[in-house]
């Protein structure tokens, strides 16, 4: 970034250089433009962030064109976001939505799972284990406004916030489909899933692999609530604002206790999870049924 323009910049954004990092990042165009208009706005190459209209809260934006899926660099600027709101103190709630249409996140990314070496996979389900931790565990209220569909990894991103709002659209589906890609949920997933919709509903969503339009995710609990597209971020806003009428230190605590032995159980075994995703996926037989799902996913098209 020139001289000239650090000088531009407003005292507060000096006083917080990361946020001059992002300018970096993001081309001091776009940095420039979201500082002049009054709000720090800042983003990495795959997350955009920036302030929303209510004090206190930002808006968090998944831009990974075309389907938003988890590679390493996403899951690890995901990461990196959420670490900077929660450091600087101004931000209290997020809103996690996308910025790519149609598509909330389409799962992990299909292309880090075949075709590569074991450090590799290794390395990649370590930044998977990291999203979900630092995302369940986060202090801040995490609301997902989920604005496209949403199977598998994309879902599980969207159970870590603390409540779910989903456009009303028959084409946005939900769930985590794993079994049908001939894969397993992790333990983890299936925590996730289970301590937001009960023991019973996941015995069929997990097992059928099943991805619910919006009254069905509704009715069995995968979301709190089903709006209207063009009311999904003020109804965000409007659940935010509740949350963030009760005092931080009472809810995060309240939040821990809730979330934390969820937590611990991936905690105390992080090496071997990556162990078995290692063996599990390197597996022939696996190698072959993601290749062919994924070459189903592009011939849709043909
Ligand atoms: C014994 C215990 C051992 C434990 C071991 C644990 C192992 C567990 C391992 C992994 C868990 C996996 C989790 C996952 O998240 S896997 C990902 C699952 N995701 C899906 O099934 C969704 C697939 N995608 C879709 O259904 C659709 O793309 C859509 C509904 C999201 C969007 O539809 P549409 O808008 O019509 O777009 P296209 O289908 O045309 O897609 C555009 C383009 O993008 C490619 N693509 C789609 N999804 C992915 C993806 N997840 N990763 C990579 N690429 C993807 C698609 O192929 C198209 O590509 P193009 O033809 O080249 O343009």
């Amino acid at each position: 970034m020139a001289l000239t323009a650090v000088l531009r910049l407003p005292a507060r954004a000096l006083l917080r250089p990361w946020a001059l990092l992002r300018g970096v990042a993001l081309g001091r165009t776009e940095a420039a433009a979201g500082i002049r208009n009054g709000a720090r706005r800042f983003g990495s190459q795959h997350v955009l962030v920036e302030p929303a209209a209510a004090a206190g809260v930002a808006v968090m934006k998944l831009r990974n064109p075309p389907v938003n899926s988890l590679s390493l660099e996403l899951l690890t600027e995901l990461v990196i976001s959420l670490e900077k709101l929660e450091n600087d103190k101004v931000f209290r709630g997020v809103i996690l939505t996308s910025d790519c249409p149609s598509v909330f996140s389409s799962g992990l990314d299909l292309r880090e799972l075949c075709g590569r070496n074991p450090a590799r996979y290794a390395e990649f389900w370590k930044a998977v284990q990291e999203m979900w931790l630092r995302f369940y565990l986060s202090n801040l209220v995490l609301v997902a406004a989920i604005n496209g569909a949403c199977p598998a990894g994309g879902c599980l991103l969207s159970l870590t916030c603390d409540y779910r709002v989903l456009a009303d659209n028959p084409k946005y589906l939900m769930g985590l489909n794993e079994t049908l890609l001939g894969i397993v949920a992790p333990f983890w997933f299936k925590d996730s899933i289970m301590n937001t919709i009960g023991h019973r509903a996941t015995e069929q969503a997990l097992q059928l692999g099943s991805l619910l339009p919006p009254a069905e995710a509704l009715q069995v609990g995968m979301v709190d609530q089903v709006v209207p597209e063009d009311q999904l971020l003020s109804t965000a806003l409007s659940v935010m604002a509740k949350w963030l009428a009760v005092p931080d230190h009472a809810r995060q605590l309240t939040k821990s206790m809730i979330r934390q032995a969820t937590a611990d159980r991936l905690l105390k075994q992080r090496d071997a999870d990556i162990q078995n995703f290692v063996s599990f996926i390197s597996k022939d037989a696996i190698q072959k049924s993601l290749q062919t799902y994924l070459e189903k996913l592009k011939q849709k098209k043909g």
